[in-house]
């Protein structure tokens, strides 16, 4: 059995994870950490029922991972946080898997040093469905015939979001970019637009917006739009615990969705 842990248990993805965990064959809840429903019950504030798991404060991580026995910890929180906690995790021998989103190329370096240092497995994926991965893949195959095109991409969120622009854009534009070569990345357009090498990137917030993402290939007197958008959250949070499951059965090293999704 699979002893996952969960950060940002109290949120939007957390708790749906938590509700994952418990109706996946092979995976339990070990631990639960956040800022906010310390010594709460996990279930009980996923509202999956009591599962005998107290949120505790993340400054208690190392001694509550090791005390739980957790092979994993899941961790959808922010930034600032993740790159605290992953390496606290990776030090206690936790295998690391990774939703949040909005690091800078600093802050991966750090979390995946601590991989590295401390001999577990990773994975930092800003998105965890299978759909947003095939998109990855039909971006990559489309851009090789497109490089004469103009390149914007949109997303659009809930108005809850803490970052902008969303982790998977950032990724769309870095599939683009690695098939066509170092494009620049101007965010949001004001005035006239002079196209060299760019990638436009916009993000757009309102209501309760899941998460749609659009790459438009704009040549002359003709479009494509390559679009994929969720209806729930459900298909990042089964994708998470699957990656889970997968990389504690992996050996050390970082890993991607396109490894455990075969793609
Ligand atoms: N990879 C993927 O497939 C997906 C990634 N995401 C990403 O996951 C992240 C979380 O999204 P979402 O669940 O909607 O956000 P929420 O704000 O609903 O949840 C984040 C939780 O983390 C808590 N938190 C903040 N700081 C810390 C800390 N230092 N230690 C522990 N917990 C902390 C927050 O507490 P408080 O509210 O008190 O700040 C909150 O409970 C975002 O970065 C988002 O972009 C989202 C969906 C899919
Ligand atoms: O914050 C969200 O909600 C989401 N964040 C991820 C991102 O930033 O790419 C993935 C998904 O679109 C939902």
């Amino acid at each position: 059995m699979i002893r996952a842990a969960v950060t940002g248990a109290s949120g939007r993805m957390g708790k749906l994870i938590i509700s994952n965990i418990i109706a996946s064959d092979g995976v339990e809840l070990s631990a639960a950490f956040d800022l906010v429903n310390i010594g709460k019950d996990a279930g009980e504030t996923a509202q999956v029922g009591n599962l005998g798991v107290p949120i505790s404060d993340v400054k208690d991580m190392e001694n509550v991972l090791k005390e739980s026995s957790t092979d994993v910890l899941i961790d959808f929180t922010i930034a600032d946080a993740t790159v605290v906690n992953a390496p606290r995790a990776a030090s206690a021998g936790v295998n690391l898997v990774i939703g949040t989103t909005g690091f800078s190329s600093d802050q991966k370096q750090i979390i995946e040093s601590a991989v590295s240092k401390h001999g577990v497995a990773g994975i930092i994926s800003p998105n965890f469905s299978v759909g947003v991965n095939v998109f990855f893949k039909i971006l990559a195959e489309s851009s090789k015939y497109l490089a004469d095109f103009d390149i914007e991409i949109i997303e659009a969120h809930h108005n809850k979001k803490k970052d902008a622009p969303s982790g998977t854009a950032m990724k769309a534009a870095d599939v683009i970019s690695a098939v066509l070569g170092g494009k620049e990345y101007v965010f949001g357009r004001q005035g006239i637009a002079p196209r060299k090498k760019e990638i436009g990137i916009h993000a757009v917030r309102g209501g309760d917006i899941v998460g749609d993402h659009t790459v438009l290939f704009a040549g002359d007197g003709e479009r494509i739009e390559v679009k994929h958008q969720a209806h729930s959250r459900q298909a990042f949070a089964s994708g998470a615990v699957k990656a889970a499951a997968w990389i504690c059965n992996a050996g050390p090293g970082m890993y991607t969705m396109e490894d455990i999704l075969g793609l």
